[in-house]
């Protein structure tokens, strides 16, 4: 089975550096000229597969915009899974899971596991509870090609003070990056890191030999040309650079929608080339 990272990197190099975000906010819903209910839900989905599973390399919806609706909601997320992979792009569920080890590996069978309806290329999650609980969902990734996104550096002004914080001369941040790239001396590129585009990160991620996930594109403030000087040269052929609103707010037409992303993704690829 070819490893999460070579898999990444084929799906960037065909389809660019761009992730394209499924976040059905109410309002966004509600601009689309949708009701914020389960039909809406579902027409903001189709519409989103339609624009963004042919042409996006990665696609990532946000989990938390579908639960609110419950059992519909979770539905709906199936299809979006189903419908982008389909398609031919990979899916990063942003769920951010993290738990105790045994309650991981139930989350590792929801969102990596072929047996599950959710079953997604790639899940993110929260190392809160130590680098090592994830361990259950690498064991799951790792065979299956999959990957797993773990929050090192977010972009929120509030990450700082966790991911900051001074752990025996290394931030906390840095320790993370640092368990991802020791992970990931197999080849495989199951790790990926979550790093924010909206700052300088000051972390040295030369050693990670696999994804980095760059949200705030857009509506968080980060511009493409940024990009550059935020992330080192190195890092460049790993990055992933993710928009959601900032793309979203030109639906619901189809047309119009692929189009902003294109052009986004264009802006991306052009300022790091
Ligand atoms: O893991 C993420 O995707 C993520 C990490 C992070 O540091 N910052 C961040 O904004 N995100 C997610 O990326 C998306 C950003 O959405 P926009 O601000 O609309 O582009 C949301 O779904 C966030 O939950």
């Amino acid at each position: 089975m070819t490893g999460f990272g070579p898999r990444f990197r084929t799906a960037v190099a065909a389809r660019g550096r761009l992730c394209a975000g499924i976040d059905p906010h109410v309002e966004l819903l509600q601009s689309w000229g949708l009701e914020a209910d389960p039909a809406g839900l579902d027409r903001f989905a189709d519409l989103c597969i339609e624009a963004f599973g042919s042409v996006a390399a990665v696609i990532k919806p946000q989990v938390a915009f579908f639960e609110p609706f419950g059992a519909a909601g979770l539905a709906t997320l199936e299809r979006v899974i189903a419908g982008c992979r389909d398609a031919g792009a990979l899916v990063l569920a942003d769920a951010k899971r993290g738990d105790i080890g045994s309650t991981m590996s139930a989350y590792a069978r929801a969102w990596l596991d072929d047996s599950s309806p959710l079953a997604s290329d790639a899940v993110t999650v929260s190392p809160y509870l130590g680098f090592g609980s994830l361990a259950p969902a690498l064991d799951v990734a790792r065979p299956a090609g999959r990957g797993v996104f773990v929050l090192a550096r977010t972009s929120n002004p509030e990450g700082a003070s966790v991911q900051l914080a001074d752990a025996d001369g290394r931030s906390v941040g840095q320790r993370i990056v640092d368990a991802a790239a020791a992970v990931n001396t197999d080849g495989a590129g199951t790790v990926g890191v979550v790093v924010g585009a909206t700052r300088a990160h000051g972390l040295d991620l030369t050693a990670l030999a696999g994804p980095v996930l760059a949200p705030g594109l857009g509506a968080q403030g980060a511009r493409a040309e940024d990009l550059g000087s935020v992330f080192a040269e190195s890092d460049l052929d790993w990055l992933l650079p993710a928009s959601s609103r900032g793309v979203l707010g030109a639906g619901p037409d189809i047309g119009a929608l692929r189009a902003s992303f294109e052009a986004a993704r264009d802006e991306v690829e052009s300022a790091l080339s």
